[in-house]
Parts: structure tokens; sequence; C-alpha cells
């Protein structure tokens, strides 16, 4: 006997159908086991059964043998697989007061008619937009999974099968059920009824169970809305996963059974060890070809799966079935016993979880916690040197580290005139390397060191490095000196650039000092005159000092004055930090106003040479702006009619034939909405349309819109004269 089976089922056409334009496209062919679709396409399976046949005989066939299994300890699964209104819940009878008995009754029926010593139990759950609900608890609610298993199922206890349908029933009425286009009644949920054997052997308690599963019917959802929908979507998520479960199987790779709510549930029994019968079933009419011939595509594939349950444990043994049921019933009210006799009892819930009396937990590891224990060796402290050959008496680095709280303290801001009143001359900025660095630089200029010049140029430096801090603090984010306090949630890009802002570049000493320019002008003051052809990192520095100092200038231009002459390649900081020294006066003024500009912007700036006087450098952001975009679609422009040019001049010929592929692509692979949009393709003929693709393979050309049956006679010369197609053997002749 075979572990999985796969059987068709078609249903018979309903008098309603018959006077509807539905077509009949489906036929049987009984000794071929044949099913073939539109008289062009056929399925071979083992087990297929015609209009005419009974629920009883497929029982028979195909589930009767499945059932001998369970009762002698194995587990198995029966489901009806197929579209919406196919008869999924007519065949397997899951229906309220189903007129006809199905595979759940006839399957009980048997169960309950033999003499074997196990107890029953049933339980009803649905898969309803992937969430696990109870049929049978008195509140329905969402169940949670664990180990695959869903936690606090309720299980009934059944002696007879008059009680079991009586669950099954109960269950039934709380199950999901909607009307939609295919179906009045349709099953909008995966309902799963499961019969639970278990049996005292010597060793214990085993068991096994008998899924019967009615699927909620694939279905299309383009032509759906609002919550049937979202209904539609989840239940055809759910049979996309099954069918993923089923391919993995026959093809022994892993199997994603955590992908779906359903397969979760059901991965217990979709296994090679345990039996699976799959009752495909299908609608004869022709509208639904195309989901009838994916459903023969999924039984061809399920009957592929080579399971092997022979290999699996006969009985298994397992946890005592029985314990969760010898639980004490609670008797709150202090009912009468015989009132309490026919109370189900359900296995343990989260809420019972909670009573039972965990142990105490101790700690895994005894080295951790222990007091006997010794801890972990502390580490050396490490000898700091007390000296360093550059710093005697001072360690290199503090050995104690800096307190948290000290390195996150906000830096205080400090107003304009505290600034003034800053002492810089004693502090300890101009300590250490970068005072060796100035001390060198400044004897290149021939400065005499002295005590009094010492204290003069401290002053000076100290006035300088005030200014260029309040500057920077003030001037840089505001624009205006000693304006308001700046705005606090500036954008940090903007904030970066403001602080990386050019640095303020000419002063002015009296009435003939000029002193460092910024790049982007040309200084002319007292005789001194720079040309800037330069990148900006080479900012020229052009000192004068009284009447006879003119120094450093750029590496690119010499300055003459009064037979001084200097060649210095410096960046923008250096050459203003050499200006401060060598001004002799102590206030200094600041003659240009920085301009907030953007990082980027001045960053692109950089790369272009400053002789460019029309560059948009010198304008305002919004111009330099406008300059950019209008540069960019010029660009742009350009590149375009380049590609253009490129190309063939259209002529009717070619615009005919874009015209002609543009219609046959949307006929060779458009869904049914898509063939839709073309004229005089209505929803039956997409249909018809969609139906041949299936059968047929792709449309090869217009011509072939002739041979597709269903279609007019006159269909295809309505199409082309509709749809603007001229065919090219009529061009040809036009021509
Ligand atoms: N073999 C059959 N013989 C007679 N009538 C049938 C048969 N199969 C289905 N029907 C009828 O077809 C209709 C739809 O069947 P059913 O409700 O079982 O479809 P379904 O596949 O379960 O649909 P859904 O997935 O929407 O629940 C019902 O009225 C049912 O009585």
């Amino acid at each position: 006997m075979d572990a999985v089976v796969a059987a068709i089922r078609l249903r018979p056409i309903e008098r309603s159908e018959i006077d509807s334009e539905s077509v009949p496209a489906v036929d049987i062919d009984p000794e071929k086991n044949q099913v073939i679709v539109s008289r062009e396409r056929s399925f071979t399976l083992n087990n297929v059964f015609a209009a005419n046949a009974t629920t009883d005989e497929i029982y028979c066939s195909v589930v009767d043998r499945v059932v001998d299994k369970v009762t002698s300890g194995y587990t198995a699964c029966v489901m009806a697989y197929g579209q919406t209104g196919s008869g999924k819940t007519y065949t397997m009878g899951t229906k309220v007061k189903a007129p006809t008995p199905g595979i759940v009754q006839k399957a009980l029926g048997k169960i309950f008619a033999s003499t074997g010593d196990y107890e029953i139990h049933v339980s009803f759950l649905e898969v309803y937009k992937e969430e696990v609900l109870d049929l049978l608890a008195a509140e329905k609610k969402k169940m949670h999974l664990v180990d695959f298993k869903p936690v606090g199922l309720t299980l009934a206890k059944t002696a007879t099968i008059e009680s079991a349908l009586f669950e099954m029933e109960k269950g039934l009425m709380n199950r999901h059920v909607g009307a939609t286009n295919a179906n009045l009644h349709s099953s909008r949920s995966h309902a799963i009824f499961t019969i639970h054997f278990s049996k005292q052997t010597e060793d214990g308690y085993c068991h096994s169970k008998l899924y019967l599963v009615d699927l909620a019917g694939s279905e299309s959802v383009s032509e759906m809305c609002g919550d049937i929908r979202k209904e539609g979507v989840m239940i055809n998520k759910g049979l996309l996963q099954l069918g993923n479960v089923m391919s993995a199987l026959s093809s022994a790779e892993h199997i994603p059974y955590r992908n779906s709510a359903l397969t979760t549930v059901l991965k217990e029994t979709l296994s090679p060890q345990n039996y699976v019968v799959l009752l495909a079933c299908i609608s004869p009419l022709e509208r639904d070809l195309a989901m009838t011939v994916n459903t023969l595509q999924f039984a061809s594939r399920v009957s592929s799966i080579k399971g092997n349950p022979e290999a699996g444990l006969l009985i298994k043994q397992r946890m005592p079935i029985s314990t969760p049921f010898k639980m004490p019933i609670t008797n709150p009210f202090k009912m009468p016993p015989h009132f309490m006799k026919g109370v189900n009892t359900t296995i343990a819930t989260p809420e019972s979880y909670g009573k039972i009396k965990r142990p105490a937990l101790r700690p895994l590891n005894k080295t951790f916690d222990s007091p006997r224990t010794p801890r972990v060796q502390q580490k050396k402290p490490v000898n700091w040197p007390t000296s360093t050959p550059f710093l005697s008496g001072k360690p290199l680095f503090d050995p104690t580290p800096i307190p948290k709280k000290d390195v996150c303290r906000p830096v205080k801001r400090r107003s304009s005139s505290e600034w003034d009143n800053l002492d810089i001359s004693s502090s300890t900025v101009l300590e250490t390397t970068s005072q060796m660095k100035i001390q060198s630089e400044v004897n290149q200029t021939g400065f005499i060191q002295s005590a009094e010049n010492e204290t003069w140029l401290r002053s000076l430096i100290s006035d300088v490095i005030r200014q260029e801090l309040k500057s920077h603090t003030f001037m840089s984010q505001t624009g205006v000196p000693d304006g308001p306090s700046p705005p606090k949630q500036l954008r940090r890009s903007v904030r970066l650039s403001k602080t990386r802002e050019e640095i303020p570049s000419s002063f002015q000493h009296g009435d003939n000092t000029a002193i460092v320019s910024s790049p982007n002008e040309t200084i002319r003051k007292t005789g001194l005159e720079m040309s800037k052809s330069q990148p900006r990192e080479e900012s020229p520095s052009s000192f004068q000092l009284g009447d006879n100092t003119a120094i450093v200038s750029s590496p690119n231009e010499t300055i003459r004055k009064t037979g001084l002459e200097m060649s210095k390649s410096q960046p923008v900081r250096k050459s203003l930090r050499l200006s401060m020294r060598c001004s002799h006066k102590s206030k200094l003024m600041l003659e240009e106003t920085i301009k907030p500009v953007r990082r980027s912007i001045r960053l692109s700036e950089t790369s272009r040479p400053w002789h460019i006087v029309e560059s948009p450098c010198n304008k305002s952001i919004i111009e330099k702006q406008q300059y950019m975009n209008v540069s960019k679609q010029s660009k742009k422009a350009a590149r375009l009619s380049e590609r253009l040019s490129i190309l063939p001049k259209a002529t009717p010929e070619s615009a005919q034939s874009r015209v002609n592929n543009f219609v046959l692509n949307i006929l060779q692979s458009g869904n049914i909405k898509k063939l839709q949009s073309l004229p005089t393709i209505g929803p039956k003929t997409a249909t018809i349309i969609n139906n041949h693709r299936i059968v047929h393979g792709p449309i090869g050309s217009f011509k072939d819109l002739s041979n597709v049956r269903g279609l007019s006679a006159n269909f295809l010369k309505r199409f082309l004269w509709a749809n603007n197609i001229i065919l090219e053997d009529d061009l040809d002749d036009s021509s």
C-alpha cells in the first residue's frame, strides 16, 4: 500500500450551471485513470473518480485502509484540496447538517464499529487568517503554537459516534463561512478535525491520530475586495506553503513547515513516516480551467512522494496521553457527582501550568557565585612612567582614567564680553610643541627675542586667538558679530560646515596694514597687490607691519615691499597665525563678514581655480544652485540628444510594429486583468484566452486567435480593427 495517495474527484455540473453560459471542459476516462482537460491535455493518476462516483466509493477505495492503519497505531491525514466550490466540504462532510455523509462520518463509523480497546478523543480547530482557533472551546480564542502543537487545545472524550459527530457539529457552528462568487457557503478557513487514539500497553500509553482536513478553496483574489480579499490572500498563502511542504517531501529537501500556520499545525502528520491521502476536487467548468490544471498538477506532485511508514514505530512510545485527562476536574459549585460525570476534560491549559510548583533553580556553575571559590584575579596595576624624556616630572599620559561625567559635560558657551576678558596669554594653548613651532617660525622672520617683545607677542597672540575663537563661536553660527545666540537645532551638516568656516581673512591695522585675504578676492591695500589664481590650500598670506614689513606670501607669488621678500607655502590657518604674530598693534578688526556657506558647495568650489571671476563662488547660494541646476540640465539634455541621435528615425512602419508588439505582448503574457485592458476583450474572453494559453501554450501571433475555442468567427477581425493592428502581410501589400 502506498503511503501517499492522491485521488481526483470531479464535481458534477449543478442545475444552475447548466443554464448559464459555462461550458464543461473536463472529462474523465476511468479505464485509463485519466483526466482530460479541454480535450487536449491529460493527467494520469492512480485514483480518478468521475462526477457520478459516490463518497462511499472514494472512502472504500482510498481512505478505509488508512483508517485501519490508524487504529493499529499509525498517524494519518486525509485532506480535501481544490478550488473554491469544487466539492471539498461535500466530500469531507464537514458541513452543518450535511445532506450526505462524507469521509469524516464514514471514518467515525468504521472506528466506532471496530472493537479496539482504545480511548478516543476528538479535537477541532481552524486556521483562519494565519491564526489557529479552537472550535470546541467555550470561548473562541487564538492559540499559541509550541513545538508545532497548539497549546490548550480542547480534547473531547467520545465513546460513541453520536457524541463524536455532536462535537464536530458544535465546532462547525463556530467555523468561518462566507459567500463568494463561486460558492454561497464557502469555507473561509482550513478546518482540521482530529481523532486521537490512546491505548494502554504494558510499556505505558501510546497514541495515534487521524487528521481529517477540509482545506479552504484556492481562489483568484484579483476580482475580490475588502475582507474577502484579505481572507483569500491568507488562504492562498497557506495553500502555497502546503504545496512547498509537499514538494520538499518529494525531493527530500528541508521541509519548510514553519512558513504558515497550516503547515505548522499539520507538521506532525505531513511527513514520510505517516500516511497521507489527498482528495483533489475539481470543477468541470471551462471558466475554472486554470485552477483545475493547478489542482491536477499539485495532485500529480503529491502522488510522486515516496513515503516509508513501515520504518516508523508501529506503536509509538510517547508521554502517557492519559496524564492530562486524569487531572482532577475542578468543581467549584460543589455539584453532585452524577452532574460532573459527562463533563469533558481538556489538556492542561496555560493557566494550569502556572499552578505547577517548579523546583527551585540552582546555579549551574559553582565557581560563579560561590563564596568559597576565589574571585577572578584582578589585573595588576599598570606602572605608569613618572617621567618622560620630553616632559620631566609629568607622565606622558595620565594613568587615572578620566571620569565619564567630565567627558560628557557640555562645553559652556562664553558670551562676547567673556571672550574679551579671557586671558589667553597664560593659557596652555601655547604650550608644548605648537609653541616650539611658532617659535621657530618667528625666528625665521628675524624677530628679535627679548622679554619685552615676548610679552608683546603673547598679548598679540592672545588677542588674535580670542578674535578667532569669538568669530568661530558667534559669527560662524549667526553670521553677525555679537548677534543673538545661535539657534540650537542647527542641522549637523550645516553646523559642521560653519565650524570649518573660511578664516577671517582680512585684517586692518590703522591705515597701512592689509593682512591675509580670502581666496575669492583681490586685495589692494597700501600698494600691496596679490593675484589669486591658486587653490585654496595655498592661500596667500601677506602681512604688512608698519612701513617696511611684508611677510609670508604664497609659493606662487612674490611680494616685494621695502626689500623684504619671503616665499612660503602654508595653509590658511597657519598663515593667519603668522599674520597675528607679525602685526604690532593689539586690536585687529575684521573686515570681511563670514558668509555661511554649505560645506558641500564649498567643497565643490575648492577644485575650481580662483581666477574664474564669473564662477558661482562669488554669487549667493541661490544663484549658485541655479547655476548648477542649469548646467546639470543642459548636460542631461546634451546626453539625451546624443542618445536620440543614435536611434533610427521613426517611420510609420516602425510605429506600427511597436503597436503590434505591444498588443501581442499582452496577449502572450498578460493576466486576465491585463487582457481586459485591450478593446473587445471582456472578462469572459479574457478567461477563454487565459485557459487557451494554459492548455495549448503561449499565443504566437494574432492569427492564433482564430484557433481559440470559444471565440466567435469574426473576433480576430474585430480585435485587429479595434486595436489598430495592421498585420505585416497587409503592410507589405499596401506598400
Ligand atoms: N460530488 C458532488 N455531488 C453533488 N453535489 C456536489 C458534489 N460536490 C460538490 N457539490 C455541490 O457543489 C457545491 C459546492 O460544494 P462545496 O461547498 O463542497 O465546495 P467547496 O470546495 O467546499 O467550496 P469552498 O472551498 O468555497 O468551501 C455544493 O452545493 C455542493 O452540494
